[in-house]
């Protein structure tokens, strides 16, 4: 295939993304969801729980109402894999400094600042260590949500997107078999906590700062991992574990392991969340969808 549109491929912790360059804006504009489907579609396209449109700041006029060009050259134009928009995606962010780094568009070795729509995240990377500064997160109290019959108490955590997150009761397992199932749909919320949709995360513990989980995302379904789910999950875990006491977070780091892989995650004591784990970008090509 010779016309087309360039895109790349990339994933962190298996959480998978289109990457499509439109550095002046003037290849893509607005994308169309249908169209975000259609290049996220497994099977009849690229195939991708999101597409990043990779676009200067400077060139499109939403981004300058979350980011400042001045301190951000480059946003990261997030869209889930129906199309639908979010505020922020901390595996995708992650992958986006890659892409920048690997195509010479950011200086090695300096931080990089990255707009979106849940403004500017710092990121500093150290060979297949990445790390994000993901920032302020919000503990707005107790909701509940349900998969059939099972139901559980949940931490409503806002980390520039929304969050649920639900810790298992004592030997209950996330295994396809346990309460949670195969999560082919979405779980029940409460409409009136999330008019605009939530991540529902369903947490197990493994030990002291350690947990395991997997997801249902708002607009992509079950997905193998989710980075700003995870910074929820330690926030939450942290409240929980009274380890968010001595300040917001008094440091406290978790290991969170997903079906994709595992990130780390510390909640610090002047109230930033730092994530950190790998991304990398894996194909490139041209596309007509
Ligand atoms: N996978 C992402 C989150 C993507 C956005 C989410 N589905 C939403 O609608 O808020 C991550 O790694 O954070």
């Amino acid at each position: 295939m010779s016309e087309g549109y360039p895109f790349l491929k990339g994933h962190g912790t298996e959480n998978d993304f289109v990457l499509l360059p439109d550095h002046d804006g003037t290849v893509h504009g607005d994308l169309d969801p249908a169209r975000v489907a259609r290049l996220c579609d497994r099977r009849a396209g690229i195939g991708g729980d999101g597409v990043l449109r990779v676009v200067r700041t400077e060139a499109y006029a939403a981004a300058r109402e979350h980011a400042d060009p001045a301190e951000a050259e480059w946003f990261m134009d997030y869209r889930n894999s129906d199309g639908s928009l979010s505020e922020m995606c901390g595996n995708g962010v992650r992958v986006f400094a890659r892409h920048l780094l690997e195509e010479g568009l950011v200086e090695p070795g300096r931080p990089i600042p990255v707009g979106t729509r849940a403004g500017v995240k710092v990121i500093e990377v150290d060979g297949d260590r990445i790390t994000v500064d993901m920032g302020r997160p919000q503990v707005l109290g107790t909701t509940e949500v349900a998969v059939g019959s099972a139901r559980w108490a949940a931490a409503h955590v806002d980390m520039g997107n929304p969050h649920a997150v639900a810790f298992l009761d004592e030997g209950q397992s996330l295994a396809v078999d346990g309460p949670v199932g195969p999560l082919a749909s979405e779980p029940d919320f409460d409409r009136s906590v999330y008019p605009h949709g939530v991540n529902v995360e369903f947490v197990e513990r493994r030990g002291a700062g350690h947990v395991a989980m997997r997801v249902h995302e708002r607009g992509s379904g079950e997905t193998r991992s989710c980075g700003t789910g995870a910074c929820a999950v330690a926030v939450a875990a942290a409240v929980a574990d009274g380890r968010a006491a001595g300040g917001p977070g008094a440091d406290a780091t978790y290991r969170v392991d997903l079906p994709g892989g595992t990130l780390e995650i510390t909640w610090t004591a002047d109230d930033r969340v730092l994530m950190s784990g790998p991304a990398v970008v894996v194909a490139r090509g041209t596309t007509a969808l």
